[in-house]
């Protein structure tokens, strides 16, 4: 079984900050236009807020109703304006956020397919789904719409604090020593819910898994019974998310009321020390309603910068997960890309000495292995179960460069050419037909996107599964459901067969193409598969002897276990047989 997901370290907030700014790139007018029509929005408000202090001192304390009409013309205006500039910023912010969202994952899932195969064979498919969505998300919250939240409301608080300070200095630093109380409650509470988000968000990925795995093996799990242990196992999961997301909301909800209350406090010293200044003759009671409507706006805007510290927090769990990803370098790399142009090679394939051992095993599974393929010549690999001839495949591939020795694809070191070149040179047809759920058309062309439809039906004759897609419903449009599972394993098998003849690489390595077939369905692919190998150098992994042809050279591969080095039967002159049953 896959290793659960490790336990992403915490990055500071900062640095989440600096690794994901620049994918802001294309969208930072976004958010400025955000940020601009915001601080619109709020100058109106405190705008409104004035001439609430005056109409209660010029009209209502005056009982002046001609004096009312100007005001209330210019709040209505100051009403629309601040409603279309709010309208403005936030649809901007919104925009500028989901094409944040959408590039950053763009940018991570191109990273993620720069990694080996092998990375993917050691993580959980749905973990990783669950870094490309919720935890992505999370990120455009912390450097997208979060920042220009912060903008907002730290421009609100010196808004609306300033306006308190016009009106009464002395009675505006009585009310603000409160300030300090709110951040200190917030940073209280921000520690606290990073944690919680923190395991809310890897247990989310671990959800996902079980949830992947369970779905994708169906078949696995109804045959043995196992639906009951399967919910047991995702509900299992679902504690712990649980436990954690109703941490989060517990701080969450209390967060509110304690805030208020400090507000309330607020609020009271402000009425109090407001009806003494009315008293002394120093303040009008518009004046004191209208310093109140400030600190009513400016406190929640406080507020607001803590629920930012919460939502921060939430964030950079989630970015955690997505930076040790982006941190991962693939094991494998191009020396020189832009030197190698992308040619078609004559397909001359050489193992010189080559020796591997996995990273994670302690024995070699390859060594000192040599053979050479002249252009379109056949050699078999056979061996017992384990003894690396997949591996062979991986390593010309270059899925794993060897530790010793060379691997030449007409005569350069593969490690000198980029891997694009390389695979285009290749192709590999596994133990396993992997097919998209796309159509039949789809899979056919997938290795030559470009190929008209006569290619893909000459491929298919060829492929001799031309008659078979004529019975599907659709013909070459038929879906071929979740992993082609809705045909039969050898008309899968047939159905990559036409790929790759499509494909036409003049190197193919075909890893035990019989595979799960019964005598006539093989008996029935072997013509199909002689034109495949047909003027290409073909690896041809097997143990079924009869897929040997006389005339192939044979590589025997040892047992894995074997101490001594593997045995390799000698390159016998080309046409000579060298192994048949
Ligand atoms: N990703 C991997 N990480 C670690 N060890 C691996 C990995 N893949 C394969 N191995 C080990 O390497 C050895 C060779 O595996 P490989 O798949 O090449 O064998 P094979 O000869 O193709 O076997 P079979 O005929 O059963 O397909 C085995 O012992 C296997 O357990």
């Amino acid at each position: 079984m896959v290793q659960p997901p490790p336990v992403a370290p915490a990055v500071s907030v900062r640095k989440t900050f600096r690794q994901f700014w620049p994918y802001t790139g294309g969208v930072r007018r976004f958010f400025v236009v955000g940020v601009l029509f915001a601080l619109v929005a709020a100058v109106c408000e405190v705008a409104s807020i004035a001439l609430f202090g005056f109409i209660t001192d010029e009209v209502l304390s005056r009982q002046s109703l001609e004096a009312f009409w100007v005001p209330a013309l210019a709040w209505l205006g100051l009403a629309v304006v601040a409603g279309l500039a709010s309208f403005v910023g936030a649809y901007a912010t919104a925009v500028g956020g989901e094409r944040f969202l959408l590039g950053l994952r763009d940018n991570v899932f191109a990273h993620l397919q720069t990694l080996t195969p092998d990375f993917f064979d050691n993580r959980r498919l749905g973990d990783l789904m669950a870094r490309l969505t919720d935890d992505i998300e999370a990120i455009e919250e912390l450097v997208g719409s979060g920042l220009v939240r912060l903008f907002m409301t730290v421009a609100s608080v010196v808004f609306f604090a300033g306006a308190a300070f016009y009106i009464r200095w002395d009675l505006a630093l009585v009310t603000f020593v409160m300030v300090p109380a709110f951040l200190l409650v917030s940073k209280f509470f921000a520690a606290k819910f990073r944690s919680a988000a923190a395991r809310e968000r890897l247990s989310n990925g671990t959800m996902n898994s079980v949830i992947e795995e369970s779905l994708a093996n169906q078949t696995l799990v109804q045959a043995y019974n196992r639906q009951k242990a399967e919910a047991e196992r995702l509900h299992d999961e679902g504690g712990t998310w649980l436990q954690a997301n109703v941490a989060q909301a517990r701080l969450s909800a209390l967060y509110g009321p304690v805030a208020q209350v400090l507000q309330t406090i607020c609020l009271l010293v402000i009425l109090g020390v407001g009806a003494w200044e009315i008293v002394e003759g120093r303040l009008t009671i518009g004046g004191l309603l209208a310093f109140a409507a400030y600190v009513a706006y400016l406190y929640p805007a406080v507020q607001n910068l803590g629920q930012i510290a919460l939502t921060v927090s939430e964030a950079a769990a989630g970015s955690d997960r997505v930076v040790e990803i982006l941190r991962i370098r693939p094991t494998v790399t191009d020396r020189d890309a832009a030197a190698q142009p992308e040619t078609r090679g004559r397909g001359r394939v050489e193992f010189a000495d080559v020796g591997f051992t996995y990273p994670n095993r302690s024995r070699p599974t390859l060594r000192n292995l040599s053979f050479r393929a002249d252009p379109g010549e056949l050699i078999v690999c056979t061996g017992p179960s384990g003894a690396g001839k997949s591996t062979l495949a991986k390593l010309l591939l270059r899925f794993y460069d060897p530790d010793t020795g060379h691997i030449l694809l007409d005569g350069v070191d593969i490690r000198d050419m980029s891997r694009k070149t390389l695979r285009e040179n290749i192709t590999i047809l596994q133990q396993e037909s992997l097919l998209f759920s796309g159509t039949v058309r789809d899979n056919i062309a997938y290795g030559r996107p470009e190929a008209d439809m006569d290619d893909i039906v000459q491929a298919a004759i060829m492929a001799d599964v031309h008659d078979f897609i004529g019975t599907l419903p659709q013909q070459y449009d038929t879906p071929l459901g979740q992993r082609g599972r809705l045909v039969s394993g050898g008309q899968r098998q047939r159905i990559a067969f036409a790929r790759a003849i499509l494909r036409d690489s003049p190197v193919l390595v075909l890893d035990e193409p019989m595979t799960g077939l019964d005598s006539p369905t093989a008996a029935r692919i072997m013509e199909p598969l002689k034109r495949l190998m047909s003027g290409r150098t073909t690896i041809l992994i097997t143990h079924d002897l009869r897929l040997i042809p006389e005339t192939a050279r044979t590589i025997v591969l040892g047992p894995a276990q074997d101490p001594e080095p593997i045995r390799i039967e000698p390159v016998k002159p080309h046409g000579t047989p060298s192994h048949r049953v």
